[in-house]
């Protein structure tokens, strides 16, 4: 059987709606179809239906629709915030409500969601509201689309990463972050930290914005022309589509870290950590500060080198490799053998040899170097317009010198990524990078930041609360890429 536009019917039926007679079909493309006085109604069930609850006789549709204005219309255009709404249906006999239940289930079971998900809530993370987003949007929806929650509540900085590390992965089909992108990260390193890493590292992520930065979040989202809202990331992870996402490893010496987001030093690392004694002031300390960093501009020595990505071999003089080589041993004492074991298994970044590829190199002074993986450091911050989730390459947005009044103009088209297009910048794709961080030109007493997706990887002398102890010393330090190597959860498949 079809209905009128050709589509097979998986069931066609006459229900009530608002105590109306009217007949309702569901078709094998997925569309829910019935009329009432205002019209033909329809719902896609993969876009718009969460799920299904039965009360007494009536199906109760779970669905989302786009509000616009203040008006709902339908989510299955696409590009508005996605808001909670019912469907009511009233089969008229116990064994066609129990027809539509199997069939609308079946359908649902058909689409490969996830069905139990871990969530992290983080309560410090930007303006502290991630609980009340959680119990306000994330887990009506969830419980919408009938998904089991295991919530976890972080306590502590790393708190995700430990948890992640020794999680029971095979009890949930996903792990969702409600926060910034501080927690996703730690959730990276927590997996690949595992003796089981190679499988754990595909678990999907999501990430709930509701942190200061939610660059990762926006990225997904926006790529497929959503709104970076907390209902419309949900429904994201609850639609279940997935893409890959490339790791960056950061190697010195033995110490690892694993970033999917950004690297900065010089004016953006800068400005990043140290905005940070301006936090009272909400996300307006980035522009505040900002404005300070460039009226009183540091330049800092030093040096990159880095594999180009194919097209961009004209930038920088050719060089020799000369980073760091993956560490397999090293001298271990007896009360060490457990842990070195532990972190013999665990990931130890892509396996290339370097030394074959074409190297590149830039001297300084900067003004700055940033690295990105995907286009959004923020939900205004378009820092790398043209990269790709899973390319392989880091984006790098270079400033060696520019006029004040250019980097001003400059910092300003960075919500819609027209900086990238300024004579002053550099914009080019890398495959592999290493940077040697020197100190300021004007005062070579003290060096800078290196920020690792938000966190300060490594501080130099002189530089701000440089008493604390970092992950990583200021000094030379290498990315390496692995291309598509974590999960995300995103809007469309990719
Ligand atoms: N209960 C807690 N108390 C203090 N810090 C925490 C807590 N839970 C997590 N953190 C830390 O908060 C940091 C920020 O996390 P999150 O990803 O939510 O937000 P962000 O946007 O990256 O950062 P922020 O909003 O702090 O600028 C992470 O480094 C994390 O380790």
């Amino acid at each position: 059987m079809e209905n009128q536009q050709g589509d097979s019917l998986i069931i066609s039926d006459q229900v009530k709606v608002n105590g109306n007679l009217t007949p309702l079909t569901l078709t094998t493309e997925g569309k829910l179809q019935w009329t009432t006085e205002k019209g033909q109604h329809s719902l896609t069930v993969e876009k718009e239906v969460l799920g299904f609850t039965i009360q007494g006789s009536k199906i109760i549709i779970k669905a989302v629709t786009e509000k616009r204005d203040g008006i709902f219309c339908s989510a299955s255009a696409g590009g508005g915030a996605l808001a909670r709404k019912d469907f009511v249906f009233e089969p008229l006999s116990d064994e066609s409500l129990h027809l539509w239940c199997q069939h609308l289930r079946d359908y649902i079971n058909s689409l490969g969601r996830p069905k139990r998900l871990f969530i992290f809530v983080n309560p410090f993370g930007g303006k502290k509201s991630a609980l009340k987003i959680y119990f306000d949007v994330v887990k009506p929806l969830l419980e919408d689309a009938d998904v089991q929650i295991t919530v976890q509540e972080t306590k502590y900085q790393l708190h995700a990463k430990e948890v992640v590390r020794a999680m029971d992965l095979t009890k949930y089909d996903g792990i969702v972050c409600v926060s910034g992108d501080g927690i996703l990260v730690e959730v990276v390193n927590g997996l690949l930290e595992r003796e089981d890493w190679n499988a754990a590292i595909k678990m999907p992520l999501g990430t709930v914005p509701a942190g200061t930065g939610n660059g990762m979040v926006k990225s997904t989202l926006d790529s497929a022309g959503e709104p970076c809202t907390a209902s419309n990331a949900v429904v994201a992870i609850i639609r279940g589509h997935k893409c890959s996402l490339d790791v960056a490893t950061i190697l010195q010496g033995d110490t690892k870290f694993f970033s999917v987001l950004m690297f900065a030093w010089g004016l953006v690392a800068d400005i990043d950590i140290e905005s940070e004694k301006y936090r009272w002031m909400g996300s307006a300390r980035l522009d505040f500060y900002g404005l300070q960093r460039m009226l009183c501009l540091r330049q800092y020595s030093g040096r990159i080198s880095f594999v180009p990505a194919p097209g961009f071999e004209a930038y920088g003089e050719p060089t020799r490799y000369n980073g760091e080589f993956t560490s397999t041993q090293s001298s271990i004492n007896p009360g060490q053998e457990q842990h070195v074991k532990a972190e013999q298994y665990s990931y130890q970044g892509p396996d290339v040899d370097l030394t074959n590829l074409e190297w590149r190199t830039i001297n300084g002074p900067f003004i700055s170097v940033w690295l990105h993986n995907v286009p959004w450091g923020g939900e205004g911050t378009m820092a790398a317009p043209d990269a790709k989730f899973a390319d392989g390459n880091l984006d790098l947005i270079l400033i060696k010198d520019c006029p004040k009044l250019g980097l001003l103009a400059l910092m300003t088209n960075l919500s819609d990524g027209g900086h990238v297009k300024s004579p002053h910048v550099m914009y080019l794709k890398v495959k592999a990078f290493i940077l040697e961080p020197g100190q300021r030109t004007k005062d070579p007493t003290r060096g800078g930041i290196i920020d690792i997706d938000g966190e300060v990887l490594a501080r130099g002398n002189g530089t701000y609360k440089h008493d604390q102890k970092t992950l990583m010393t200021y000094d030379k330090l290498q990315i390496t890429m692995d291309q598509g190597l974590a999960t995300l959860f995103c809007p469309v498949q990719q």
